[in-house]
């Protein structure tokens, strides 16, 4: 019974996928959904997370609705932002930006907010943003460049990606590591069950 509950998750993120598969739950269908994510002038980071989360969710239960089979879909997105103080880094497209944001976080802490927007069959939309603090070790010109070239950067909220090499110049984190990566574990699953998605049924052997 309780394994006809459908998941849409509206995501094209490989990361979010292969997190949510370490809780033991696969997704019945991606959406991914391409919105602008310009932050607004003067938005918080966390403001940003929370916004784009939402405008994902929303877009995938527009795009869903009145499909068969999918009109009683619970739906997650989520959405990670790296801010130092309250700049924004964004997910960087040219070399040059990703070298700036790497000296940006060199030597010092940022934060990361992955916002989470969960739909629930009911319609009822359920949010949060969970907060990360890193600290990156200083870093050389050389390990700069030798990053760049090791093409990890592309496609990743400030320009690294800590599951990767970027793994080595953490000295310090507080909070949830599967948060920087694209999905905050805990909080998701914990998002899921309280409304009422059977997450230890998924949990079987093999
Ligand atoms: C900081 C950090 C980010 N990231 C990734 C996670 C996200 O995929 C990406 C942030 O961009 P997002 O806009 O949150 O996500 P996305 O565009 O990749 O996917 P979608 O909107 O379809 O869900 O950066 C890492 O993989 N590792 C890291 O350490």
């Amino acid at each position: 019974m309780a394994l006809t509950q459908k998941l849409i998750l509206a995501s094209g993120s490989p990361r979010r996928v292969e997190l949510l598969a370490q809780a033991g739950i696969e997704p019945d269908r991606l959406m991914p959904m391409d919105l602008d994510e310009t932050p607004k002038r003067a938005e918080h980071p966390r403001s940003l997370a929370w916004r784009l989360a939402e405008e994902k969710a929303r877009a995938a239960l527009a795009a869903s609705k009145g499909e068969p089979g999918w009109d009683g879909a619970y739906i997650i997105a989520a959405d990670t932002v790296v801010s130092v103080g309250r700049r924004i880094l964004g997910k960087p497209e040219l070399v040059s930006d990703a070298s700036s944001a790497l000296h940006l976080l060199s030597g010092r802490s940022h934060r990361v907010y992955t916002g989470i927007c969960l739909i629930t069959p009911t319609r009822a939309v359920r949010q949060k943003v969970v907060d990360t603090k890193v600290r990156f070790k200083r870093l050389s010109t050389r390990d700069i460049e030798s990053y760049i070239a090791s093409g990890q950067w592309r496609g990743k909220a400030g320009g690294y990606g800590i599951q990767g090499i970027a793994g080595s110049f953490v000295v310090k984190l507080i909070g949830s590591y599967t948060n920087v990566v694209g999905l905050p574990l805990q909080e998701t699953v914990n998002l899921l069950s309280g409304e009422g998605y059977d997450i230890h049924s998924r949990w079987t052997e093999g």
